[in-house]
């Protein structure tokens, strides 16, 4: 698609997004609060707090219960899965960042074999820990980490990437694609032989910073959120919204639309239709039951979402 031809359909496009009323409240399991305790609990053992977010979202969704509690240690904010992120803004958001008191901070990409800035990450957070007196562990030569985060934003990769970069070893910790999947306590993995580092994994338990039903739907897109507790239709639609705004257009090829398009059903019609997606239901007539096949919205709204989470609609920066 055409920039030009793209810019056109422009004025067509929604300048705000329809919400409908949603509630927020609901999106975040009981579990999480668990967590933070844990954290507390633990947290005189730790030298420096490595807090990890999405790179797509960096201004949105923290929680700042990092700054309420945790903020007495030393603070790295790892800005991860820049592979998805559209970062040709990047000073605006480290002026922004710094504004509100974060100066440390590293774009990550945990899923590359040999990530440039993973390397970097134990001489930063020795300089960090370094700069500042270190409590009680003064004697302690070992030193430990603790890695925080909302949920799926890639701390058991972190934590793997960094035992393949620093220890030439493999997985230490499950990976998963959805929310919530490091359930287990605190658990120390070794990180680095030197110095010997130590980082306690959490169970990503910490709820984001809701501050807008807005903030919610970007969590729910960039996947901290289950799907099925926001609505795959609506995360479709707000996809849709954001690609525009943004100027993204891929999805138009990607899906052979004509044009770009601001109306959900028409490119999930579209999507179903090119992926053979759909599903046979009864129909009431005036002269009796028939059966007719319609598009499988869900499994195209599904389709949508995936590609996006995968790059293969561009990167993009949400906040
Ligand atoms: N594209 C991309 N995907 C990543 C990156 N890091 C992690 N992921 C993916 O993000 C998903 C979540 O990763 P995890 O490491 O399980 O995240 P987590 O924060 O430990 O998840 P919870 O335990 O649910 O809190 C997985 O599908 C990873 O493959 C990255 O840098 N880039």
């Amino acid at each position: 698609m055409k920039l030009y031809q793209a810019l056109r359909n422009v004025d067509k496009f929604r300048t705000v997004f329809d919400f409908g009323g949603r509630d927020v409240a609901h999106w975040f399991p009981g579990h999480m609060a668990k967590g933070l305790k844990q954290m507390k609990a633990n947290l005189k053992k730790v030298d420096c707090i490595i807090e990890i977010h999405d790179a797509r979202i960096p201004l949105s969704g923290r929680n700042p219960v990092f700054q309420d509690t945790l903020d007495v240690r030393p603070h790295l904010l790892i800005l991860n899965k820049m592979d998805l992120a559209d970062l040709s803004n990047k000073q605006r958001i480290l002026k922004k960042l710094e504004k509100e008191g974060v100066r440390n901070v590293l774009f990550t990409d945990c899923l590359k074999q040999r990530d440039i800035n993973i390397k970097k990450l134990v001489p930063m957070v020795m300089e960090i820990i370094q700069s500042k007196q270190r409590f009680n562990r003064e004697e302690n030569t070992n030193y430990c980490l603790m890695v925080i985060g909302v949920p799926n934003v890639g701390k058991s990769s972190l934590i793997n990437s960094m035992r393949r970069t620093n220890l030439k070893k493999g997985r230490a910790t499950p990976v998963g694609g959805e929310p919530g999947i490091t359930k287990a306590v605190l658990t120390r993995i070794k990180v680095c032989e030197r110095p010997i580092m130590y980082l306690l994994d959490t169970p990503g338990v910490l709820p984001p910073k809701i501050e807008s039903v807005e903030t919610g739907m970007k969590l729910a897109l960039c996947g901290n959120i289950l799907d099925h507790l926001v609505g795959e239709d609506i995360i479709a639609d707000y996809l849709l919204y954001s690609l525009n705004r943004l100027e993204k257009f891929s999805y138009v090829d990607k899906y052979e639309l004509e044009e770009p398009c601001d109306n959900i059903q028409h490119v999930l019609k579209r999507i179903a239709a090119k992926l053979g997606k759909t599903q046979r239901v009864k129909a009431f007539t005036g002269v009796g039951n028939v059966t007719i096949t319609i598009p499988n919205y869900t499994a195209a709204a599904y389709d949508f979402i995936r590609a996006f989470r995968k790059g293969e609609l561009g990167q993009v920066m949400l906040d």
